[in-house]
Formats: structure tokens, C-alpha cells, sequence
């Protein structure tokens, strides 16, 4: 619940008030005993003691008169919509969000220990290194928010729309954890939640910076890198420890911003190394003088588990539950691995961007020396710029046999994506749009243990956006032990 006066103090102490609105009469100072029990951003969803917020590029006037019929009596918006019920103005709407929000919902971040990734690859693999480690530390009360998976009880799990979600979201689900005994919240934060104020006034007790390469660039995401980069660095200024990638590119001025607080640092450049790196297992020195076991393929996956280690040390884990966190962690969809009748290898990994693709390649190429098999697509409106990175990297990578497919091509023609990273490629190029049939066919090619066939992209997903909805689609880990 939350009272009128609170939320307009909370507002005016974020400089975030103009006025209230009631019969076209402006008051500064409205003081009435109204509260609210329900917050929403959806007008399908209120009643009488709801506060509405009207929101977003496609919200319209037509949904605010919808949500008056159904007895709304108070809403929170940026435009005056000139409607009979009384309108609070702010300045910014997502700000206000989430500030109320955690209000309503009594500040759940203070009950939970909170440990933040984000990075533009690894998160999620990360968080599931992270939720394993603290799962054994928490005696089970450890929650997550993936862009896999969520839970708040630890036990039961569902897919949310966004990989973090709106405040108004995102608090009612920390409130859930904390309810439910939680006392660990694992979550990733994208770089859209800071663009678009999601984690407001939200402090986490670490956040990890795994690593950063152009991506999410495009009309509806960020226009340009340093907007990307700017918007994923407020992580390190909302985290009270903070975890980060000495490798990564542009880390000087990571390091520069972080000169006033206590980190861990991890990389061939500082004080935490792999100093050896095996496909099962991998040593580091510095803080854990430890070989780990890992069954996740590749360094890149090392080095996230190396983060989520370091990051769990800071949170109270101990050594011995950190090294079986990690020893026991799979993630849907990434780097699964399985064998076909005559020996080859079928790896399924969620790679959908340029870097992931390379490092994905490396691991594959380092394990079988005969014919590589690759199946690849791209998005349809969004990450555009990926189509030519694809190109550009498979153009370098001539022994591996490219069949492109479908991967979500939503409002797109697949066909079209296909040419576009084609046209990069100088070298003729299989398209094969029904992604099941380009499974089945390079499967069908390869002829043992030194032959491989890469799905990547889609990862665990068991659909295919198409026109803006979810198609039917298996999903290519089923396909793939379909075809074994
Ligand atoms: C930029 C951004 O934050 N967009 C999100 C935001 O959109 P928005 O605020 O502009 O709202 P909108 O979709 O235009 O809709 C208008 C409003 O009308 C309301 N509505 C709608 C219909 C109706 O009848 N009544 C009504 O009130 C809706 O509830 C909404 O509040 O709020 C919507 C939910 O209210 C989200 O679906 C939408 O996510 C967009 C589509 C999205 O998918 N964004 C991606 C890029 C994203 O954020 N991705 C990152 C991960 C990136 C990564 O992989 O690293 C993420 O964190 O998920
Ligand atoms: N540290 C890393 N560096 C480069 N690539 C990585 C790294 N970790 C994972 N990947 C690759 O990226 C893919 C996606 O990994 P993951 O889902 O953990 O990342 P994410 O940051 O959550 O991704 P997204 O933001 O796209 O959801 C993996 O399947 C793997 O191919």
C-alpha cells in the first residue's frame, strides 16, 4: 500500500514532481487521505484503488479512458491526457516507477543480498554459477531473474518477457523472494534496464562487469556504442563491491571509475588468473589458489565462472561450496553437447552475436579437425548489426561449411537475412530456412568423431518469433537428440 502524501514526498524528493491535476484545478500541495493497494502500467489491469502509470511509446489515450471505465481514479504520467480523473505530473515516469514501487513494496532490496551481472555475453551462464554457489551457502534461498529463467522461491521456475524486468516488475518479484524466506537475489541487469530507469534508487551489494563488445545497437535498443557502454557501466556506480574484467576492452576507464571502491579484479591483467585452462577443468591463482571443475566448455565459460566465485566470495560463500557450485552447473542451452551414432558432435549454444560466434568456433575447431557444420541465422528487427559481423567472421573462418536458417526473423523475410550476411561471405553459401531440415541435412553430412555440426543462436528457446508472435519450433536441443 501506498498513501498520496508519501508518494508525492517521494517524488518531490527526486525533484521528480510538477503538479497534481484535479478538475483542472493545479495544486502544489494536495493533501487528501487517498492510498492506493495495486501499482500498474497496464490499463487492462486496474480498479478503483490502483495507480496507474501511463507509459511508453505506443501507450495511447484510448487505454487510459479503457482503464477510467473500469473505475480507475488516479493516474501518474508525464502528458496531461485531459481526462476526468485526477492526473499526478512528473518529469520522468520510470523514475518515478521505481521509486514507488520499492515504497509499495517496502523496500525488499533490504532483506535480500543482491548480486548483479551484467556484460554483453555471460550473464546468464554467470548468475547460474552464481545461483548454484549460493544455493549451497543459503541453504536454499537463493532467487533468480535470468533471461533463462526466473525464480522466487528457488524450486519453481517461469520465463519472464524481459531480461530485467519493468520496476513496477521487478519489485513485486523481490517482495515474492523475500516472502517466501529468500535471502539471496541472483539477477542480471541488461543495459536497456539503466537506458530505461528499471533499477532506479537500486543499490546491489556486487555487481559484475564480465566484459563488454559492440551489440544492442538498433533503433529500438541503443543509437550507438557509447550509449550501450555509458548505459552498462551504471552498474558500477550502484554496486557497493564490484567485480570486473581486466581483459575487457575499454577496462582503463572502468578502472578509473572505480578508483573509490572496493573490487576484485580478474584477467591476465590483475591480481586473479587462469593460469591453466583444460576443457574440464581450469587453476587460477590470487584469491582461490584452486583448479576448479567445470563442465562447461570454453575459457570464456571459466572466466564467467571465475567472476561468479569471486563475486559469491564477497557475499559470504566459502571455498568448498564454491568449487562444487561450480563443478555441478549446466545451463539450458549453452554449450550443450551431444554425440551422434558414428562418434561426431552436436553442440548447441545460444551464440547470437559476432564475439560469441568466434569464441564458440575456437572451442569446436580446437576438438575436431575434420568437417565443421554450422547453422546460423540472425534476428529480424533488432541486432541488425549482427548480420554483417556474422559475415565479416565467417568470411575469415573458410573451412567451416556455413548453412544459414532461420532464427527468429519475426517481421523480417529469413530469405533476406540469409543474403544480407551472405553478401559478406565470399564464398558460396547453403540457406536452408526451415531450421529443423538445415539441422537433419548437416547431421546427415558428418561421419565421425573429428566431424562437428554447431547450432547456434537460438540456445534453448522452443519457438521461433515470427510476425511478432511465437511460432512452433521443437527447439534445436530437441532436434538435435532427434537426429543423434
Ligand atoms: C525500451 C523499453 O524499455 N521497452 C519496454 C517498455 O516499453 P514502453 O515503456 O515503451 O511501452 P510500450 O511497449 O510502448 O507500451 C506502452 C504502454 O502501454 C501499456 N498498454 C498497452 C496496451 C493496453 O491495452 N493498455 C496499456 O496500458 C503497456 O503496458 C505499456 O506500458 O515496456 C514494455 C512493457 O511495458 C516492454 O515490452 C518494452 O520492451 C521492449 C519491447 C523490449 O523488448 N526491449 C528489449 C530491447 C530489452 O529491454 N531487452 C533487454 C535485454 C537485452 C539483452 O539481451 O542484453 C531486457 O532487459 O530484456
Ligand atoms: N564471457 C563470455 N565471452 C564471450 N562469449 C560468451 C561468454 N559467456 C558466454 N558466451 C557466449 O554467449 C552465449 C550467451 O551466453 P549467456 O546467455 O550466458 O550470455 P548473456 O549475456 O546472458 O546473453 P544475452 O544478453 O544475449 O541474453 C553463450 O551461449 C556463449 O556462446
Amino acid at each position: 500500500m501506498i498513501k498520496l502524501d508519501e508518494l508525492i514526498k517521494i517524488l518531490k524528493d527526486d525533484e521528480n514532481f510538477h503538479e497534481i491535476i484535479v478538475d483542472g484545478c493545479y495544486h502544489y500541495d494536495y493533501k487528501k487521505n487517498i492510498s492506493f493497494n495495486k501499482l500498474s502500467y497496464d490499463s487492462r489491469i486496474v480498479d478503483e484503488n490502483t495507480l496507474f502509470f501511463a507509459k511508453g511509446l505506443n501507450f495511447r489515450k484510448e487505454f487510459l479512458e479503457g482503464a477510467i471505465n473500469k473505475g480507475l481514479k488516479f493516474y501518474i504520467s508525464e502528458i496531461d491526457y485531459e481526462v476526468e480523473i485526477p492526473a499526478i505530473i512528473v518529469s520522468n515516469i520510470k523514475h518515478a516507477m521505481s521509486l514507488v514501487a520499492q515504497k509499495f513494496y517496502d523496500y525488499p532490496q533490504n532483506s535480500l543480498k543482491i548480486l548483479a551481472f551484467t556484460g554483453t555475453k555471460g550473464k546468464t551462464t554467470a548468475a547460474y554459477f552464481a545461483k548454484n554457489i549460493l544455493e549451497l551457502s543459503s541453504k536454499q534461498k537463493t532467487a533468480m531473474l535470468s533471461t533463462m529463467n526466473t525464480t522466487l522461491d528457488g524450486v519453481n521456475y517461469f520465463k519472464s518477457a524481459l531480461t530485467t524486468p519493468e520496476s513496477l516488475d521487478l519489485f513485486q518479484m523481490m517482495a515474492q523472494a523475500r516472502d517466501n524466506g529468500m535471502t539471496h537475489l541472483v539477477m542480471e541487469v541488461s543495459s536497456q534496464a539503466y537506458k530505461t530507469a528499471r533499477v532506479y534508487g537500486l543499490t546491489f551489494d556486487v555487481g559484475v562487469f564480465l566484459n563488454i563488445s559492440p551489440d544492442h545497437i538498433g533503433p529500438i535498443e541503443h543509437p550507438t556504442f557509447e550509449d550501450y557502454f555509458y548505459c552498462k557501466r551504471q552498474l558500477l556506480h550502484n554496486s557497493k563491491f564490484v567485480v570486473a574484467n581486466s581483459d575487457m576492452d575499454q577496462f582503463s576507464v572502468i578502472k578509473e571509475e572505480l578508483k573509490n571502491k572496493p573490487t576484485a579484479f580478474y584477467g591476465d591483467n590483475s591480481e586473479n588468473k587462469i593460469t591453466e585452462s583444460n576443457p574440464f577443468n581450469f587453476s587460477t591463482n590470487g584469491t582461490f589458489n584452486e583448479t576448479f571443475s567445470i563442465e562447461l566448455l570454453g575459457k570464456f565459460n571459466q572466466e564467467n565462472a571465475l567472476a561468479a566465485a569471486l563475486a559469491c566470495k564477497e557475499l559470504g560463500a566459502s571455498t568448498d561450496d564454491i568449487l562444487n557450485g561450480i563443478a555441478q552447473t549446466t545451463v539450458p542451452g549453452r554449450m550443450e553437447v551431444f554425440k551422434q551414432a558414428n562418434g561426431a558432435r552436436v553442440y548447441v549454444d545460444y551464440a547470437h552475436n559476432g564475439v560469441s560466434l568466434a569464441n564458440l568456433l575456437n572451442v569446436v575447431k580446437g576438438a575436431h579437425k575434420g568437417n565443421i557444420y554450422l547453422i546460423l541465422g540472425a534476428p529480424g528487427n533488432k541486432g541488425e548489426s549482427r548480420r554483417e559481423d556474422f559475415g565479416h567472421l565467417l568470411n575469415d573462418e573458410k573451412e567451416i561449411h556455413v548453412i544459414l536458417s532461420a532464427d527468429d526473423p519475426n517481421f523480417e523475410n529469413p530469405v533476406d537475412i540469409a543474403k544480407q550476411i551472405a553478401q559478406f561471405i565470399e564464398r558460396p553459401i547453403e540457406t536452408i530456412i526451415d531450421r529443423e531440415e538445415a539441422i537433419k541435412e548437416a547431421m546427415s553430412r558428418t561421419l565421425s568423431d573429428s566431424d562437428a555440426v554447431i547450432i547456434a543462436g537460438k540456445g534453448a528457446d522452443a519457438y521461433q518469433i515470427v510476425d511478432g508472435a511465437h511460432a512452433e519450433y521443437a527447439g534445436d536441443h530437441i532436434i538435435a537428440q532427434k537426429y543423434l
